[in-house]
């Protein structure tokens, strides 16, 4: 078990699977997409989990997988979560156990515009879901140990994060 992971956590399309590939890199750690995770472990895509099992079912399996990855991973890794991962207390201290928790903060337009390009998320299917989404997440978005503009260039937000951990 590692415990200088870091969790890259914030709102669908905020960019985290896409961001943490490329730090994951720059620092030479592993890098867990826990979204990636769960299909392979469930041998299901997210919204058929959804539809066949549930919401409820789905975060079981998000917790299940935070505890696996965590337990399992002998390198420092750099996890994407899933955007609801940090809905559930038990994930919420395991991460502060275990790592750096940077919140990715992007803003409801970006988010809406980027999303709508693939918008295969079960959860997110209008600007307006998003905004009450996030309002009722924001307090345990906030709750990490660094806030990144994710507004920004992709490779100015990766640049941020590394030299916020270096
Ligand atoms: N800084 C950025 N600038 C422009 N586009 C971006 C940026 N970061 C991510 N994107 C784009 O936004 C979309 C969503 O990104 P990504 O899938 O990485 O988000 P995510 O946070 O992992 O979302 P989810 O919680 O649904 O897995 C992708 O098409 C990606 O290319
Ligand atoms: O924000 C959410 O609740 C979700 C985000 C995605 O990463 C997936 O984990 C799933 O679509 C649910
Ligand atoms: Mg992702």
């Amino acid at each position: 078990m590692q415990s200088n992971n870091i969790f890259l956590i914030g709102m669908m399309g905020a960019g985290k699977s896409t961001v943490g590939k490329i730090v994951a890199q720059r620092l030479e750690y592993d890098f867990v997409d826990m979204d990636v995770y769960i299909e392979q472990q469930a041998n299901m895509s997210i919204p058929e989990i959804f539809e066949t099992h549930g919401e409820k079912h789905f975060r079981t399996l998000e917790e299940k997988a935070l505890a696996a990855i965590v337990r399992e991973k002998e390198k420092s890794c750099v996890i994407a979560t899933g955007g609801g991962c940090i809905l559930s207390g038990k994930n919420r201290e395991l991460m502060a156990k275990t790592g750096t928790r940077v919140f990715l903060q992007v803003d409801i337009d970006t988010l809406h515009t980027r999303l709508s390009k693939c918008y295969a998320r079960p959860l997110a299917k209008s600007k307006a879901q998003m905004q009450e989404m996030y309002n009722e997440r924001y307090k345990f978005y906030c709750d990490c140990d660094c806030i990144i503009d994710a507004d920004d260039l992709l490779q100015t937000v990766v640049d941020k994060i590394v030299e916020f951990i270096n």
